[in-house]
């Protein structure tokens, strides 16, 4: 593996009582795309809620290009370089594209959106040192073309996209992406591959990424990791974990036993 840029150790969490996380240590390396697959349950989400901070681990380290970042709030820990889209669409309606990238990075710019909505001179080189940052990353996601089109207009794929470019505007070093081909064709399926492998290679960011698009993650990832139960049950390259016993079992399962039967 080359050298690390994420790493838990020993992480637990549980909610009354219930242990969703349990001792989990995950070594992600630097440039890595990660995989992190698991039945509906098995923790996905608490372990990236766990990792940007919303939910900090009732045990555990999260460490952070070697510094430990447990414990500090969501907020700081993005400023330490780690990006976070969601599930469900996070833009903001009313705005358009561009204005909802531009907010990525006013919560980081000096002036921030108060001195940017009142015009102020010296917030003005600021703003368009924004908008430029905001343009370029919709440029390398492809979607210059839906700049000033609201985002609410956008299908739920394109939005998710956008969402990663607003992440990639902060210059991350590790974004973490909670299941982001929800909602793409097929065909929109091999582009977002091709996108999630140009983050890595052209912007030297460690991806993790939770999906239930298996054909994604075999394709796309360099390591993937297996959790059931809150547990941590395979780690490793796509091909490996895929033949995995305790994998077919706990998670490729009812899928590969349905495809065998109908061949
Ligand atoms: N804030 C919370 N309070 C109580 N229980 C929670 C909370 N968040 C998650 N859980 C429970 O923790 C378990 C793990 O949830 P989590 O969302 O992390 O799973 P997941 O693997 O991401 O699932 P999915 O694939 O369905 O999104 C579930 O049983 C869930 O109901």
């Amino acid at each position: 593996m080359s050298r690390s840029m994420l790493a838990l150790r020993r992480v637990g969490v549980s909610f009354g009582g219930v242990q969703v996380l349990d001792h989990v240590d995950l070594d992600v390396g630097e440039g890595e795309i990660r995989g992190i697959i698991g039945p509906n349950g098995a923790g996905k989400t608490t372990l990236l809620n766990v990792i940007c901070g919303i939910h900090p681990p009732d045990i555990g380290q999260v460490v952070l290009d070697g510094d430990l970042v447990t414990g500090l709030k969501p907020s700081k820990i993005a400023r330490r370089g780690i990006g976070r889209t969601f599930q469900t669409s996070q833009l903001f309606k009313g705005m358009s594209v561009l204005e909802n990238l531009m907010c990525g990075l006013h919560r980081r710019t000096v002036t921030g959106l108060v001195g940017a909505g009142l015009g102020l001179p010296s917030c003005r080189e600021e703003e368009e040192r924004t908008e430029e940052a905001a343009r370029l990353a919709l440029e390398f996601v492809g979607m210059s073309q839906f700049a000033d089109r609201p985002g609410h207009q956008l299908s739920f794929g394109q939005q998710r996209v956008v969402e990663i470019a607003r992440t990639l505007i902060s210059e991350p070093k590790v974004v973490l992406l909670d299941e982001p081909a929800v909602g793409l064709s097929l065909n929109r399926l091999s582009e977002f591959d091709l996108l999630l492998r140009r983050i890595r290679d052209d912007k030297g960011v460690t991806l993790l990424l939770i999906e239930h698009v298996i054909r994604l993650v075999m394709d796309v990832c360099d390591e993937v990791t297996v959790l059931n139960s809150g547990r941590i049950i395979a780690d490793g390259k796509p091909d490996v974990v895929r033949n995995d016993p305790s994998v077919v079992e706990a998670y490729l399962g009812k899928e590969l036993r349905a495809r065998h039967s109908a061949s």
